[in-house]
C-alpha cells in the first residue's frame, strides 16, 4: 500500500487543501502533489467522493494550478476531491535539458522508452496507477469515480491518458490542449526524445489519433475550451485537428473557442467552474 507524507495543509473553502509527497514504483523517485478534500468528503468517509485530477502543463509543478486556477469554491460546493500531480520527476539524477519542453516540467504524460529518460519518466504509469493507489489509499476518494482534466501539455495528457485507460476514468476536458503532439513542435520534441523517432510509437499518445480511431467512444462528451487569443494556438495546440477527428469518429466534443482569452491560467481561472461542474455531473 502507498503511504504518503503530510508537507503541510490549509484551510480554505471548507475544506483542506494537502500539500503531499509520496514514492512511485514507475518514476522511482519521490512525487509531489496537492489534494484537495471538501470536508463533506471527510465526514462521510463511509461514502467515498469523487477526484478529479488535474495535468499540469510545460514548466508547472503542482503549485501553479493550485495556486492560480481558482479551483476549490467549485470543488467544495459541488463535492470532489481535486489533485493536481507534478509534471515530471525531479532531483538531481534524474536527466533533465535546459529548455522549457523537455525534461523536468515537461514529462508530457508519455512512459518514455529511450536514455536516458526512461529511468524516470514513466509519468503514464504514475499517473495512472502510482497516483490513483496512493491517493485512494490515503483520502476518502472512491474508485469508479473519477475525471481527469487538464491544459496544454497536460491537457494532452488528459484526453490520451483517458482514451488509453478509459475503464479508469468516466470523464475528461481540457484548457487549450495540444491536439495533435505529432503536428506541434513541442511535442514533436518531446516524443522524439522519450518514444525515439519510429512514430508509429507516438500515435498512442496522439489525442487526434485516439479520438479519430473512435477511442473517445466511452465519454458521453468531451469539453474543451480554447481562447482565441492564445499564442500558441495556430503554431503548437491545433484545435481543428481535434474537431475533425472527432467528426470522423462521431464523437461528441463541445470545442468553446473564447474571444479575447490566452493561454495562461487567468483564461483557466474564468472557465474552471464550468469544468468542475462538467465532471460533477457525470461523477456523482
Ligand atoms: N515559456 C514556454 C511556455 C510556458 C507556458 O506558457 N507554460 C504554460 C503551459 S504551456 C503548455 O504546456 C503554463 O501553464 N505556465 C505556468 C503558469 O503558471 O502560467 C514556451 O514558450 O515554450
Amino acid at each position: 500500500m502507498y503511504s504518503v507524507d503530510f508537507v503541510s495543509q490549509h484551510r480554505l473553502y471548507d475544506g483542506i487543501l494537502y500539500f503531499i509527497r509520496h514514492d512511485s514504483a514507475a518514476t522511482t523517485t519521490p512525487m509531489s502533489a496537492t489534494v484537495f478534500v471538501p470536508d463533506v468528503a471527510e465526514q462521510r468517509s463511509d461514502a467515498p467522493f469523487p477526484a478529479l485530477y488535474w495535468l499540469s502543463g510545460l514548466t508547472c509543478t503542482a503549485n501553479n494550478f493550485t495556486e492560480k486556477a481558482g479551483a476549490y469554491r467549485k470543488a467544495s460546493e459541488l463535492g470532489l476531491i481535486i489533485v493536481a500531480p507534478d509534471t515530471s520527476p525531479r532531483g538531481e539524477l534524474v536527466a533533465n535539458d535546459p529548455a522549457s519542453d523537455l525534461g523536468q516540467g515537461a514529462g508530457f504524460y508519455v512512459d518514455a522508452l529511450q536514455s536516458p529518460w526512461k529511468a524516470h519518466y514513466q509519468m503514464e504509469t504514475y499517473v495512472t496507477r502510482d497516483l490513483i493507489e496512493a491517493i485512494e489509499a490515503n483520502f476518502p476518494a472512491a474508485p469508479g469515480k473519477r475525471g481527469i482534466f487538464g491544459h496544454s501539455m497536460g491537457g494532452h495528457g488528459a484526453l490520451t491518458l483517458a482514451m488509453n485507460h478509459a475503464h479508469l476514468y468516466r470523464s475528461v476536458s481540457a484548457f487549450a490542449p495540444i491536439s495533435s503532439p505529432m503536428h506541434a513542435p513541442w511535442g514533436e520534441k518531446s516524443l522524439s526524445n522519450y518514444l525515439g523517432h519510429d512514430r508509429s510509437a507516438w500515435e498512442r499518445y496522439d489525442a487526434s489519433v485516439l479520438l479519430g480511431k473512435g477511442m473517445g467512444k466511452a465519454f458521453d462528451d468531451i469539453l474543451i475550451d480554447q481562447g482565441l487569443q492564445d499564442p500558441f494556438l495556430e503554431s503548437q495546440l491545433k484545435t481543428e485537428l481535434l474537431e475533425q477527428a472527432a467528426a470522423t469518429a462521431g464523437q461528441k466534443l463541445t470545442v468553446r473557442y473564447r474571444d479575447g482569452y490566452d493561454h495562461s491560467y487567468y483564461f483557466i481561472q474564468s472557465f474552471i467552474d464550468d469544468h468542475i461542474a462538467f465532471h460533477a455531473q457525470r461523477l456523482k
